[in-house]
Formats: C-alpha cells, structure tokens, sequence
C-alpha cells in the first residue's frame, strides 16, 4: 500500500517538480514516517464535518474501548474540547475515544490491538463467494452486479451478530432454480447500498443458508489456527537484537489481532450451530409426528 501510494505520488508529483520536492527529503523512508505520524495523530473534528486536525496536546491521549468521548470543535471557545465521560483521580490516565474501530482497524492505523475481549466494536471481516459449480452462477452473478456486489464479497461479523445483508447474500448463494425469480431480491437486500427490505426470509432454504455461513465460517477458522500453530515456531530472520526485539514486537501484535479475530468467527460458530440443531431437530420432531399420524391412520 505505502509503496504504491508512494511510486504514484513520485511519478505524478515529485518528479515533475524536482526543485520543490527533492529525493533527499520526498523519499520513501520520510513517506512512511510521515504517514504514520498524521494517521496515528489527526483527530476528526464531527462538527465540522469530519474535518481533520492535528490538535498537539491532543495527540498525547490514548485510547480505551470503554470510553465513548471524543474531541470536538467548539464554536464558543474556538477551541478543540474534551469533557470526560466520568470522573478522573489525579495522576490517573484519562483517556479517549479514537472511534468505534475494529481491532483490525485500530491495528492498521494506530499500530496496537486493544486486549481481548475488550473491544465492543471488533469485527472481522466473512468472505463469502458464490460457487462455480451452482447452476445459476451466471444469473446470480449478474443480479449481484446489478447492485454493486460481485462473485466474492467481506461482510462483518461481530461478537453480538452479523448484517442482514450477510444472510440475504447467503440466500442467494444456496437459492435453487426454481427460485430465479427472487434472485434480484436477494441481491438488493445483500448490498449495503440499497435501502430495499433488507430483513428477507426464505424458511425452506435458511437451514442451506446457515450451513453455507458456517462453512465459510470453518474455513476461516482453519486459516487462522494454521497462522497460530506456525507462529510458535515462525522464524523471524534478523540479524541484531534491535531487529529481534522489533519482529518479535510485530509477531505478538499479529499473533494478538488473530486471536481476537478467530475469537468472534469461533462464537459465530457456536451461534450457527446451536441454530443448525434447532431447525434439524424441529425438523426430526416434525417427522415424528408425520410417522405418527401415518401409524395413527395406517
Ligand atoms: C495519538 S497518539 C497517543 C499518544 C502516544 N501514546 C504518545 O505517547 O505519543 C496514538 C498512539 O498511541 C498509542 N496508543 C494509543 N492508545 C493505545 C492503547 N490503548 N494501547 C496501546 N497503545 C496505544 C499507539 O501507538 C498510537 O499510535
């Protein structure tokens, strides 16, 4: 990502204007670093607009998932204000709010991942993909399109649940043919861009549909316990302390944002489950009866 912002910026900018841009300072090293310092440090201002700020005292305060504070620009002081949510002793650490971000967020722009368990907002992203096998892959694919989606698409999952958009998605991933007429349907309710029903239900095909989830589900869980296992014995390649302590740093923070990851996939895995049994036993009760009534009328 920074090598490729960088190389566009070099080839679009810094190199038609040498004289204002020169190599020993536009290079990639100050990229990066430059980059980190504004995407860890500027601070959204919601009053106006979301316009970003860099806000020096500010920059000072760390995060806490337990918080819902945020700074703000306030037209009476002119000023960037913060008022806590609740009492603070002195010498203790006050803390803000830098949104409500995912881990995997958090990580990317901040470079830490909060403690597991600890965090409301984390999700982590689903892939689910239609099959090329299905007989109707062509007409799902172009129902899909239709609405912006494609063959493939990331829907998050959190601790508490998934968007409707995930389970509509799956419905018209395991959708027979016979049901080609509701494929536009499910299509518009998967995309997050529409503002159609969203809260479809197709009761012959949820028990297909929830199967499909915890598939993708189980095969996410694996990459990741693969990704696990091998960290124990990953080997890290340096050549100095420093260097160890900095890979071994880095190593904890991955090894940290999988297990919070695989945490809530694992949760939507007992969730699909216990909701798989129900429906298959209600299913065996439903036969039951059925046998009954034909013992009762044989
Ligand atoms: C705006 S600065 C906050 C001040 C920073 N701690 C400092 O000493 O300059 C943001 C950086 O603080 C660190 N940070 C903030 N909240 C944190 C937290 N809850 N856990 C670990 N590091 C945190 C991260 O390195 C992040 O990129």
């Amino acid at each position: 990502m920074f090598t490729g912002t960088y190389n566009d910026l070099r080839l679009r900018i810094f190199s038609k204007h040498p004289h204002l841009f020169p190599e020993e300072v536009f290079n990639m090293e100050s990229f990066k670093w430059s980059f980190g310092i504004l995407f860890s440090r500027l601070v959204r201002l919601p009053s106006m607009d979301g316009r970003v700020a860099l806000v020096p005292w500010a920059d000072m305060l760390n995060h806490s998932c337990e918080v819902e504070t945020f700074l703000d620009y306030d037209k009476s002081s002119k000023g960037v204000v913060f008022t806590t949510d609740r009492p603070y002793q002195p010498g203790e650490q006050v803390f803000i709010s830098y949104g409500r971000k995912s881990n995997g967020e958090l990580l990317l722009s901040y470079g830490f991942v909060p403690r597991e368990g600890t965090n409301p907002s984390d999700s982590v992203e689903l892939s689910l993909s239609l099959k090329k096998s299905d007989k109707c892959y062509k007409e799902k694919l172009e129902a899909l399109k239709k609405h912006g989606l494609s063959a493939s698409q990331c829907y998050p999952l959190q601790v508490t649940g998934w968007p409707l958009e995930l389970m509509a998605y799956a419905y018209l991933a395991v959708s027979p043919p016979s049901m080609s007429r509701q494929f536009e349907e499910m299509a518009a309710a998967a995309s997050n861009k529409t503002t159609t029903n969203k809260n479809i239900a197709y009761p012959d095909i949820e028990e297909q549909a929830l199967q499909f989830i915890l598939d993708s589900c189980e095969s996410s869980i694996s990459k990741y316990t693969k990704f696990l296992q091998a960290s124990g014995s990953m080997d890290l390649d340096v050549t100095s302390p420093k260097q160890l302590n900095r890979r071994l740093f880095l190593k904890q923070l991955a090894v940290d944002l999988c297990n919070s990851e695989s945490r809530i996939l694992f949760r939507a895995q007992y969730v699909l489950r216990r909701r798989l049994r129900d429906i298959r036993s209600g299913e065996l009760r439903g036969l039951k009866i059925f046998s009954g009534f034909r013992n009762f009328f044989g």
